[in-house]
């Protein structure tokens, strides 16, 4: 399976949600999309679900226009907040419905994550709490045999011990059957083992791609004397996303890989997490030393 996405635009009224958005999505792996209100990943997620026409690219399924095919949208599947016919379906009803068009369910998962999140298979989706129907919704994703999974802001309204048991159920489902997640989120701490790879988006563009073994090769928190540390991270072209003065001392957080071995005396170098990372990127710091390092041409 190859998911591939080529030059995909979507405006609304003229503003821009997504601009220009290319990325493969590959087979078997689980990706996390990251990114601030309003970036575009739930337009994104919605454009490869055909629940939006694109105003400009392709996304393509092993070759074929997944747009408006439906043979390919069967191997697609979307978990998101919208879904308000489901209102009056019973719990089996709604999964009934689901093994019908995606071809086949797994019944097995399905009895033990209810019974795991202690829910009445026989309850009417619209009796449920929020957190439940969320649950619900999650349940039939893990449970339909599709290719690509689509699961934007998953655990919202989940409670921690929900959560922690979703990533759980989702980690065995993919360990029993791979196939391509991609989960938005915006409490990326939790899902950092859970992900392979990282894309971040960054008002309707792609602003990093990264496999997450890798973050720490990405950025560092320097700390030490402010005059060395300022001339060891201009001295190598280190773009700086942060700056924390402390008297004499600073705390700069720059882009690229640090070799602890070449740090000047006094300098500690500090790898910042997955969350850190989207975090202080896609601030307003980091906008401005992409802009820079962009300006200079410099690749990190
Ligand atoms: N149906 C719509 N009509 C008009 N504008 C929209 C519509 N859907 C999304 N947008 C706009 O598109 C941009 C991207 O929104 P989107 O929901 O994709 O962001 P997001 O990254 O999912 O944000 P969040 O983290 O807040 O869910 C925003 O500026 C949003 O206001």
């Amino acid at each position: 399976m190859s998911l591939v996405i080529t030059n995909l635009s979507k405006t609304f009224d003229g503003v821009p949600a997504l601009d220009r958005v290319s990325l493969v999505l590959n087979d078997g792996v689980i990706y996390g999309l990251f990114g601030r209100n309003g970036a575009g990943k739930s337009t994104l997620m919605a454009a490869i679900a055909n629940r939006i026409v694109p105003s400009g690219g392709s996304i393509t399924l092993d070759g074929a226009n997944a747009l408006d095919n439906e043979r390919a949208q069967e191997r697609i599947y979307l978990v998101n907040e919208t879904l308000p016919f489901l209102m009056a379906h019973s719990l089996n009803g709604f999964f009934r419905d689901e093994e019908r068009f995606y071809g086949g369910f797994d019944w097995a998962l399905a009895a033990r994550m209810l019974a795991a999140f202690d829910i009445d298979p026989v309850a009417k989706y619209g009796s449920l709490s929020l957190g439940s129907r969320m649950i619900a919704r999650l349940i039939a994703a893990l449970c339909v045999p599709v290719d690509v999974l689509l699961l934007d802001e998953p655990v919202l309204g989940l409670d921690a011990v929900n959560r922690e048991l979703f990533y759980r159920f989702l980690l065995e489902a993919y360990a029993e059957r791979p196939r391509t997640i991609v989960i938005s989120t915006h409490i990326i701490d939790e899902i950092a083992h859970v992900i392979e790879h990282a894309i971040i988006l960054e008002e309707g563009q792609v602003f990093d791609d990264f496999a997450v073994d890798r973050v720490a090769r990405r950025a560092a928190e320097l700390t030490g004397p402010a005059d060395v540390v300022e001339e060891y991270a201009a001295g190598r072209w280190m773009p700086v996303m942060q700056r924390h003065s402390l008297g004499a001392m600073v705390e700069l957080t720059v882009r690229g890989e640090v070799d602890a071995a070449d740090l000047p005396e006094g300098v500690t170098a500090r790898p910042l997490g997955l969350q850190e990372y989207c975090v202080r990127l896609t601030s307003s710091y980091a906008q401005a030393s992409a802009e820079w390092s962009r300006r200079d041409g410099i690749e990190v």
